[in-house]
């Protein structure tokens, strides 16, 4: 009988036959080299018990590097192995050393190369799997027919767990590839695009396409700017060039850290697994309203005021804010001196304050030089009212005044430490509020600013002061510290002393995860939907990456921040302006049929803007409802909507109803389901969306058709839009 395959059906049998053979001794290598680097982190343990400093470097480098290879290799990998390159015999091993696999070539004279998300070698030091990131793995994303990179075949491998389920080829070569190679499937690309949307973003690690790579792979330095429509893949890019950066430069980067920036919460939640899926814990994913530790917002105001907040013209105002007095400032002080009464009037505490901000001191910092200043001014006075014999010292003026409890009082009302959202409360205050912002805003602007201030509530933050705040922290500066904590694990100079077990996986593990909760330092910054960041915002993300090269993704069709000159001049002012510029062109997310409703809406606003491809037809159109009640209508269309997804679903609505609209939706209890604001749907993705009220997104704020026209891209399958006014849609 023969063996040979006779089927395309028996053919595909048998190519995933072999791969699962193949897979199955990579994670059996898996297997061995987990349990021998927990062999080792254990003799690194052991080494050194008298415990000499060379012998403590080492174990702890051992330990350290152990555990991190060994969590690398505990993470749990979906789909360890996804691609397969066939090399012609021309192909040149990389500069990195040989990548062929220990398997038969299907080539003659070619070699084979696995890629992986993670680089493993068998006993022998043969490359079982490359990693992804690695040069040798480049062909798997950058060949095409027309550059082939001596790729004749690849590859893709879709796995479920250890099981391989599935192989799509590509075939780059025909007149290399030999007669009976096997040839199987229609397309990576769009088997993994017609897959159901999970509650996280899924990495693309095995469909990165060629202008995506670019992107990812560009050098680690100065700024990388990558532009793109909505759905062509910019987070997912962002998230990949992170991984990518770690791996090529692990030492700069996990040292210095990589910090990526995203708009919101929902959004946080929504990507968080894409890094570890890559073999990747080392980077810091937050938030824009949580990017300052003790701070959490989560709120966006109204349009308005969150321009009037965002505009770089605050800065100046909270500068004026940062110097003035507190409300409560006592207006002089008085003393009694053996007999005579010492006292400062408000304007010689103006001219002592003056003194002392004019240097640009903060204000915080210089709390004991204004104590001094106090001090001296009235010291002076002793001058006149004593005689030269009967005049104290300065020093024992100044110790017997400075313990005094009238003055302590004082000092600490004239002069009291001032937290941020000390001086943000004072904003409250009308007419103060005015008082800082005359001359640099507009009456009108000031307004919207009096008016949103009046209700501010500190335990209550919007994401648009957390910036805000962060500025007043740099202006205000904090107090001296005095005492140095010892570090009570510290046996010498750089070597920690950590007594059991527990502790030293638990600081290796911190090693690679933590830092210091305002760390400041970050070697690369990710900062993911650009087009929004107003500048406040980007001199907040600045003054964590002084040194740090970056890389910034956005969509300037989809901001809602009206000034993009002013956001620009920001932005270049934190991240310098050594750029790379990457467009991409395809939209990866959207149906046709939905992106063309999105298309028609932003092109009525804006002709002449140029908008990606959407490759993928859903089959269905979108259903556009208008109804004389909003309630019942979306109700059924949720429904509907749910039934006919097998993923997640969204609910967008305006900031404004976003609350009633999910009161509506309680009896609809379904884990699937998510009703957010057409500003925390920026990033998102859903199976099926349904849109409420487009016009009312549209109408909010100066920038709203841009807010409706991300709502309406957020669907990878179904698009439902329930209106009272079936005017928000452009005729095709
Ligand atoms: N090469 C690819 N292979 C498979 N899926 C891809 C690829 N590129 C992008 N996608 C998918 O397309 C969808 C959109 O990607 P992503 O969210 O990164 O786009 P975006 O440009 O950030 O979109 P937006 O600006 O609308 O937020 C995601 O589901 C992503 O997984």
């Amino acid at each position: 009988m023969s063996t040979e395959p006779t089927t395309a059906a028996d053919e595909t049998a048998a190519e995933l036959a072999a791969e699962q053979r193949y897979v199955d001794r990579v994670y059996s290598r898996l297997a061995d080299l987990r349990k021998s680097a927990a062999e080792s982190e254990k003799a690194g343990f052991n080494i050194a018990k008298v415990g000499n400093f060379g012998a403590l470097v080492e174990r702890d480098a051992m330990v350290y590097h152990a555990a991190r290879r060994r969590l690398a290799l505990d993470a749990e990998y979906e789909g360890l192995v996804f691609g397969r390159l066939d090399m012609g015999p021309n192909a040149r091993p990389p500069d990195d050393g040989p990548a062929s696999a220990p398997v038969e070539p299907a080539v003659p004279d070619g070699e084979v190369r696995y890629i992986g998300r993670l680089g493993l070698r068998d006993e022998k030091y043969e490359p079982l799997v490359v990693d992804w990131r690695a040069p040798a793995a480049a062909p798997f994303y950058r060949a095409t027919p027309t550059d082939r990179m001596d790729v004749v075949r690849r590859r893709t491998i879709r796995s479920s767990g250890e099981q391989v389920v599935g192989v799509e080829d590509d075939l780059l070569d025909p007149e290399a590839a030999p007669a009976e190679m096997a040839v199987i499937g229609d397309g990576a690309l769009l088997a993994a695009l017609t897959r159901a949307t999970g509650t996280g973003m899924r990495d693309i690690v095995a469909t990165i396409q060629k202008e995506q790579d670019d992107a990812i792979r560009s050098p680690a330095s100065g700024v990388t700017v990558v532009r793109g429509g909505p759905g062509t893949g910019k987070t997912a890019v962002a998230l990949h060039r992170a991984a990518y950066l770690l791996y090529n430069d692990r030492n700069r980067f996990e040292s210095g850290g990589v910090l990526v920036v995203g708009p919101s919460e929902v959004f946080v939640g929504y990507v968080a697994r894409v890094l570890p899926s890559l073999g990747e814990d080392a980077v810091t994913l937050r938030s824009l309203g949580q990017l300052v530790p003790g701070y959490v917002a989560e709120r966006h105001d109204p349009p308005e005021l969150a321009v009037a907040k965002g505009s770089v013209r605050m800065a100046r105002v909270l500068a004026r804010a940062a110097r003035d007095n507190a409300p409560d400032a006592p207006s002089r002080i008085r003393v009694l001196y053996k007999g005579q009464l010492l006292q400062l009037d408000g304007r010689a505490l103006t001219d002592v304050r003056r003194d002392l901000l004019n240097s640009g001191a903060k204000r915080n910092a210089v709390r004991p030089k204004a104590a001094g200043l106090v001090l001296d001014a009235l010291w002076r006075q002793t001058e006149q009212l004593f005689s030269k014999a009967a005049r104290p010292k300065r020093e024992e003026f100044a110790q017997e005044i400075a313990e005094r409890p009238e003055f302590r009082t004082f000092m600490s009302q004239w002069w009291p430490r001032l937290r941020p959202v000390d001086v943000l409360s004072w904003f409250r205050d009308g007419a103060r509020l005015r008082r800082y912002a005359e001359g640099i805003y507009s009456t009108q602007q000031i307004g919207v600013l009096v008016r949103g201030f009046a209700t501010f509530d500190p335990d209550d933050l919007h994401v648009a002061d957390v910036a805000l705040l962060d500025e007043l922290n740099e202006l205000l500066g904090e107090p001296p510290v005095r005492k140095v904590k010892r570090d009570p694990f510290q046996v010498a100079e750089g070597v920690h002393e950590l007594s059991t077990r527990f502790e030293r996986e638990a600081a290796a593990r911190r090693a690679a995860t933590e830092r210091p909760l305002d760390y400041r330092e970050y070697a690369h910054i990710v900062v993911d939907e650009a087009q929004d960041v107003s500048p406040m915002q980007w001199r907040m993300v600045g003054r964590r990456g002084e040194f740090a090269s970056w890389t910034v993704v956005g969509d300037p069709a989809q901001a809602a921040w009206p000034d993009q000159a002013e956001a620009n001049r920001a932005m270049t002012e934190a991240v310098g302006k050594r750029r790379r510029d990457f467009e991409l062109t395809t939209n990866y997310r959207n149906a046709a049929e939905i992106f063309d409703v999105a298309a028609r809406v932003i092109r009525r606003a804006e002709p002449g803007i140029s908008l990606p491809t959407a490759v993928r037809r859903a089959g269905v159109p979108p259903t556009h409802l208008t109804v004389s009640e909003l309630r019942p209508a979306v109700l059924s269309a949720v429904r509907e909507v749910l039934a006919a997804v097998e993923g997640t679903v969204g609910v967008i609505a305006t900031t404004a109803t976003r609350d009633g609209v999910a009161g509506w939706l309680t009896e609809v209890a379904e884990p699937r389901l998510q009703v957010v604001t057409g500003l925390d749907a920026k990033g998102m993705e859903y199976d099926g969306v349904v849109v409420v009220e487009p016009g009312a997104l549209a109408a909010e704020g100066a920038n709203g058709v841009r807010t409706l026209y991300v709502a309406l891209s957020r669907a990878t399958q179904r698009l439902t839009t329930v209106a009272t006014d079936a005017r928000w849609l452009p005729v095709s």
